[in-house]
């Protein structure tokens, strides 16, 4: 998807919600465990409930990969789903991947083609011949830890490197790649005080922001800093969308909580 059709969405539902489908099977209402695939019906119902109060979806691959070919089945199904019957959804493989470049040419083709999803997560460690195949995929977009959201991004991130801290080197790097247009960038809301820095660096890529909600991050902070006259930023919230009921009224719950992170983005747009 082009990034000016994310921006058209985003401006046409006044909201910059990406919801993440982190589906645990030990989570979902009872009554769906009757289902053929209880993963896929509970993400359809969470999806149909949502669509309009959302702009992306980012099912973290790892909850899939945790139930094997089912998983893999269920998380199929539900991109499928989304591309079929809400083209206009922009979606996240939530993967975190990168290695050395033909592997790196692999993961791409699995998330963008097979599978179809607009964007995917990938870790810098290994650099630039681990990013650029992914980047080569024209209208796809590779989203770059930066800053994450977890207590152990002090363990390296932040280091010093060169008398800069080391996501700022990430950041800085990452911009001298081929096809850099098709960057975005992973910040977590957790670390809010950071964005106008971040902000210094890239000033009009697009930020997906996970950690409000469940992990304490502060929507109001993030807008405050890390908005951009495009937007720039969708704001993740898995666990605290998707689990708000585990009853039988869990997609009308979830949509309740969807409305209300919508209307509170819809007064800083
Ligand atoms: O890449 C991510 O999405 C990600 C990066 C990060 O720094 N922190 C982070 O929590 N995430 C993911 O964002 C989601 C957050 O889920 P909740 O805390 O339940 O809203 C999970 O899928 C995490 O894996």
């Amino acid at each position: 998807m082009e990034t000016k059709k994310l921006i058209e969405q985003i401006r046409s539902k006044k909201s910059f919600l990406c919801i993440g489908l982190d589906v645990d099977i030990n989570k979902i209402p009872n009554h769906l465990l009757h289902e053929t695939d209880p993963i896929f019906e509970f993400n359809k119902a969470i999806i149909d409930a949502t669509h309009h109060l959302a702009v992306a979806y980012k099912p973290n691959i790892a909850f899939y990969e945790a139930f094997g070919i089912k998983g893999w089945e269920a998380l199929k199904k539900t991109i499928d789903y989304i591309n079929e019957n809400y083209p206009e959804l922009f979606t996240i493989a939530d993967a975190k991947r990168g290695d050395i470049g033909n592997t790196s040419t692999m993961y791409a083709k699995a998330f963008f083609e097979d599978m179809e999803f607009d964007s995917v997560t990938i870790a810098p460690y290994m650099g630039k011949d681990s990013v650029e195949p992914f980047l080569a995929f024209k209208d796809k977009h590779t989203i770059l830890l930066a800053l994450t959201s977890n207590e152990g991004a002090f363990d390296f991130q932040t280091l010093q490197v060169d008398e800069k801290p080391l996501y700022q080197r990430v950041l800085e790097t990452s911009k001298t790649y081929n096809n850099s247009e098709n960057l975005m960038y992973v910040v977590g809301a957790t670390k809010a005080e950071y964005l106008k820095e971040i902000r210094a660096i890239v000033p009009e890529s697009f930020l997906l922001v996970p950690g409000v909600g469940a992990q304490g991050g502060s929507l109001e902070d993030v807008c405050k800093y890390g908005m951009t006259s495009n937007i720039g930023l969708l704001i993740n919230s898995s666990r605290g969308i998707i689990y708000a009921s585990n009853d039988e009224d869990f997609a009308e719950v979830a949509a309740k909580k969807a409305q209300e992170m919508q209307q509170q983005m819809a007064a800083f747009l």
